[in-house]
């Protein structure tokens, strides 16, 4: 049983020319737990899973990652025991594998090396045996041989998570794994990403695509924590709306959270279709 937490920030600062885009996070992922980052666009959360999925390391403070401290540790090495989801270009290069014409199948198997492109000297019936193990845990075990890039987004969502569990990873990170996906197939992300076993931080905009077996919540604003901790403490009306800038109603049943603008006008007419008299029922917008 490991004893150190999984991740630890203590201070992070990421500075670049001119810009402060994190300041001072401090944060600790145990392991086992499964947190959610949440806030608004260019709160910097993409740039948090940089420091954690060991990309980029701090221009002051110190970060923790699998035990490790970044600048004291083999990166290349460290990522390899990092599971990492990402759509954008800023933490994982799709580019070479589209070139290449890969297949999902060899788009999983590089997650085994940690690298962009297939080394197939390192790929052994063992490892095509996993990925193809992977590919159907997660519903696309058709999909085998064919190119990535032919591959729907919804199909591509889950080959990327094929891809970061081949190293048997001791952390899975996903950065947005749900854009661009329509309901249906979000809904069987979801449903993936609540089996899996280890350690995960998951960011996201949107409240609906939390997980249930979700654990705990870290909110982002302006490169700051506005709030962190158990899930249910965290995902509340007030830290949310103080989080996105507008007053917000958050629901949570069946395990999954929902958030909605508070609308005044529409809630004074629901009352009155209801039959309740106006100002006779308490605001209940937290
Ligand atoms: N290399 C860089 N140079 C300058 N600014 C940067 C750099 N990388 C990121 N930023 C800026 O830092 C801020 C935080 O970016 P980041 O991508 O971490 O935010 P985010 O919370 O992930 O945003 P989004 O939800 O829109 O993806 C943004 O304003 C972004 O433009």
């Amino acid at each position: 049983m490991e004893t150190s937490p999984a991740l630890e920030f203590d201070d992070v600062t990421i500075r670049v020319v001119g810009r402060t885009l994190i300041s001072e996070v401090a944060w600790k992922v145990a392991h086992g737990e499964h947190w959610v980052v949440l806030g608004p666009n260019g709160a910097g959360k993409t740039t948090l899973l940089s420091v954690a999925s060991a990309v980029q390391h701090p221009s002051s403070g110190a970060a923790w990652v699998l035990g490790h401290r970044l600048g004291r540790v083999d990166m290349r090495e460290l990522r390899s025991r990092i599971g990492l989801v990402a759509a954008g270009r800023r933490l994982v290069d799709e580019a070479l594998m589209e070139e290449e014409g890969a297949t999902a199948e060899a788009v999983v198997l590089t997650g085994h090396t940690g690298t962009s492109v297939p080394l197939w000297d390192r790929y052994g019936p063992a490892e095509r045996e996993r990925a193809s193990t992977l590919l159907a845990s997660l519903g696309c075990g058709d999909l085998a041989q064919r190119p990535f890039t032919v591959c729907s987004q919804g199909e591509r969502a889950r080959i990327r998570v094929a891809r970061a569990l081949m190293g048997d990873p001791g952390i899975v990170l996903l950065d947005e794994p749900f854009a661009g996906l329509d309901l249906p197939a979000r809904e069987d992300l979801i449903e993936a990403l609540e089996g899996l076993k280890p350690t995960s931080v998951l960011v996201t905009h949107h409240l609906e695509e939390v997980p249930a077996t979700t654990t705990h919540a870290l909110l982002v604003k302006g490169g700051g924590v506005l709030a962190q901790g158990p899930v249910e403490e965290i995902l509340t009306g007030e830290n949310l709306s103080e989080c996105f800038g507008r007053r917000l109603l958050v629901d949570h049943s069946d395990g999954r959270w929902h958030a909605r603008a508070h609308n005044p006008r529409a809630r004074a007419a629901a009352d009155r279709a209801a039959g309740w008299i106006p100002g006779a029922a308490p605001e209940t917008a937290f």
